[in-house]
């Protein structure tokens, strides 16, 4: 199953953005909200900087989710009782998300200021 041609490669990451859509309530907002800040992006037509920033930052929340939904997945399959463990790997990788969340707010808020006071 290794080294596979990339168009298999490419259908398999497909697969599991489609399969975390239709799974994660979490992983459907933050791409609705990625596609609010692409909207806001797109009336404000701020200096290329903005775009990078939030773009990094929105790309970033939607992987480490990602991440998160296959760290879930695999663990709840491999070890579905409950266990200290499981329960500190699970809290972990939300942590994870949620202090990426936490800064993609706090950028989107500066840029926010920054569009409306100039
Ligand atoms: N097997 C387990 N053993 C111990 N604690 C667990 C276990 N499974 C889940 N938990 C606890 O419940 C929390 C929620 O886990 P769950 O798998 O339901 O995630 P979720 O609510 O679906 O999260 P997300 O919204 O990110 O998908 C975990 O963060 C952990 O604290």
């Amino acid at each position: 199953m290794k080294n596979q041609r990339f168009h298999h490669r490419l259908g398999f990451a497909i697969d599991g953005i489609v399969s975390a859509w239709r799974s994660e309530a979490s992983f459907r907002l933050q791409c609705l909200a990625t596609l609010g800040v692409i909207a806001v992006l797109a009336w404000r037509q701020p200096p290329m900087m903005w775009w990078a920033f939030l773009l990094i930052m929105c790309g970033m929340v939607l992987a480490a989710e990602l991440f998160n939904t296959a760290l879930e997945t695999a663990l709840d399959h491999l070890h579905p009782e409950r266990h200290d463990a499981i329960r500190i790997a699970k809290d972990c990788a939300a942590g994870a998300v949620l202090l990426l969340s936490v800064t993609a707010a706090g950028v989107f808020a500066a840029f926010l200021v920054d569009t409306f006071s100039s």
